[in-house]
């Protein structure tokens, strides 16, 4: 099929995106994956019902690494462009929409290689900008498609994947800039963002997060512990539009124990600033010095605009893996720290340096050569990559969080070969006794006042990205028991919930078609929301089984 009259993405529309629409990964630059539609509400939310559901596959298969095998999973948003809605699936399917039928206007398939090494099969969604559709592929390609046919414009290598690299994020376009950043921290890559022109598919500009010899950072290094020394970057970055920076979140040091690559190691586990122009790093904050418990701090920081003694300050928040909640000044295009705190149980921060946010280490729980170490929260962290949202009216963030789990390390000594995971360790995950209580939750914090103000917890883990509305509703799956909750942003209750084909690792968005609004989310249950379940099924003796999904669900009130 064909799209008719496809409305073109342009630069304009990305920044200031009308509010039916859902243009980009989180909606908006900021990163806030907050709709602005008002329609459905606290009042009428225990009314919404299925429009409709349709089964994306997989379709082809996808190799499983037999080191650490892993269910694919569907971590996509459906994007919506006036009515026409675009959705990835794991196994790097391209398929088109009409977002209020469901009718399938055309699907498009990139040809995975065997034999490829996807230690996280997943793919993070499409983006859009002019008439075409980008995505990132499992063999470290972009592809450009036609966003009417679904035709391969052009497409171009951006690593071998035989050395370990893979991607796994949606695209963030800046300008007819179209940037990407590669996975493979568990294989010793060496990170880098790259953009590429929109048009053609050429290289603007590639930075990598790890300096070399000669450029600043590279004195954080040791001997070439810098060549395979990690720093993926593999979840979508959020742009500052005021103030023209792309921030980008940069994954764990290779290989995962510390004290084999001695030194602060930049930019591993940082928030990096980039000019979308040139990508020279304008700023950069390290949340983990010499990274050890393989908290990867990809998600980038959510932007927002807050009131404070009158004057309007530009800020930034974010929730790190590690398990602190951080608030940064973003003015002037630098991100400067002005506060941390943890969000769940942390044991290995004996505390931030107020002025530079640099933690000091508990030496009983930073794993080393030789000794078993134990540490809080595991190496999932207090979130892994499922997104937050942020209610600008409210003030309020709303984050998907686990508890309750610790992990451990003993670090040896490891060889780098390509395609092979270079750890340094093994990967273990208890949970904890609080975990009888409860692993997951949903928090909401004010990020004024830096204080949490409700928080719903689920006996299972809870991988749920988070859509806020301003009808004043919280939507998120995320849980073993797939149901697809709506809670109110105020209290936390939850007003509204519907039990899916499959576990939910999704985004949920929000888009209007001829005056209604609509709800969406993918289900497709895997990867390491799999993985830390099956940790947990083995400390208790269970055998859950999540359904696993794979379905895009659209629903609305009654109409
Ligand atoms: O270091 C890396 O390159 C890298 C990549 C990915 C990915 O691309 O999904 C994950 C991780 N690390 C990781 O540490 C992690 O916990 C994780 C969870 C998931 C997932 O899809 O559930 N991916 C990844
Ligand atoms: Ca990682």
């Amino acid at each position: 099929g064909e799209v008719e009259n496809y409305n073109s993405v342009t630069a304009g529309r990305l920044k200031d995106p009308e509010p039916s629409n859902w243009l980009s990964t989180r909606r908006t630059y900021d990163g806030q994956s907050h709709s602005p539609l008002r329609e459905i509400t606290a009042e009428n939310v225990a009314g919404l019902e299925e429009v409709w559901h349709a089964s994306t596959g997989p379709h082809q298969p996808v190799t499983e690494f037999a080191a650490l095998p892993a269910a694919p999973a569907h971590q996509a948003p459906p994007l919506v462009n006036d009515g026409v809605m675009f959705m990835s699936t794991p196994d790097n399917q391209v398929i088109a929409y009409d977002a209020a039928s469901g009718a399938e206007i055309w699907r498009y398939m990139w040809k995975l290689p065997e034999g490829l090494i996807p230690l996280h099969p997943t793919n993070r969604g499409v983006a859009l900008y002019g008439d075409k559709v980008f995505f990132a592929t499992l063999d470290a390609h972009l592809v450009a498609l036609d966003a009417r046919t679904g035709a391969q414009l052009w497409e171009r290598t951006l690593a071998d994947w035989e050395e370990g690299y893979y991607m796994t994020l949606a695209p963030l376009v800046v300008d007819g800039k179209v940037m990407v950043g590669v996975s493979g921290g568990e294989l010793g890559v060496r990170g880098f963002v790259e953009a590429s022109d929109a048009e053609t598919g050429a290289q603007v500009w590639k930075t990598y997060t790890i300096p070399e010899p000669g450029q600043p950072g590279s004195e954080t290094w040791t001997g070439d512990t810098w060549k395979h020394g990690g720093g993926s970057v593999w979840i979508t970055g959020t742009y500052d539009a005021q103030n023209d920076i792309a921030y980008w979140g940069v994954g764990n040091g290779a290989p995962w124990v510390g004290s084999l690559r001695p030194g602060d190691n930049l930019y591993t586990s940082s928030t990096l600033g980039l000019d979308p122009e040139t990508g020279e790093i304008k700023t950069h904050f390290q949340y983990q010095w010499n990274e050890t418990w393989d908290w990867d701090e990809t998600t980038p920081p959510t932007l927002i605009n807050v009131e404070e003694d009158g004057a309007e300050k530009e800020l930034a928040f974010k929730f790190a893996r590690n398990g602190y909640l951080y608030k940064f000044d973003r003015g002037d295009g630098q991100l400067s720290f002005l506060q941390g705190k943890p969000y769940v149980f942390q044991n290995v921060f004996l505390g931030l340096d107020p002025e530079t946010g640099r933690p000091e280490y508990d030496p009983e729980h930073t794993p080393v050569l030789g000794v078993r170490t134990d540490f809080c929260p595991s190496a999932w962290g207090g979130r892994d990559w499922p997104g937050e949202s942020y209610d600008p009216e409210l003030g309020y963030a709303f984050i998907s969080v686990n508890e309750n789990h610790c992990g451990s390390m003993e670090g040896a000594e490891v060889e780098y070969e390509p395609g092979v995971l270079y750890l340094g360790s093994g990967l273990e995950m208890t949970p904890s006794e609080g975990a009888k209580d409860h692993i997951g939750a949903v928090q909401a914090w004010n990020i004024k006042t830096m204080e949490k103000v409700w928080q719903v917890n689920f006996k299972s883990p809870n991988w749920g990205p988070i859509l806020s509305t301003a009808g004043g509703l919280v939507f998120s799956g995320g849980t073993n028991d797939a149901e697809f909750r709506a809670f109110d942003a105020k209290t936390g209750e939850v007003l509204w919930s519907k039990r899916l084909d499959g576990g939910i690792v999704a985004p949920p968005v929000s888009f209007e078609r001829d005056g209604r609004q609509y709800i969406a989310v993918a289900t497709g249950w895997g990867v390491d929301a799999g993985r830390f379940e099956d940790f947990v099924d083995t400390a208790w003796g269970t055998d859950t089984k999540t359904p696993l999904g794979g379905s895009l669900w659209v629903f609305a009130l009654p109409g």
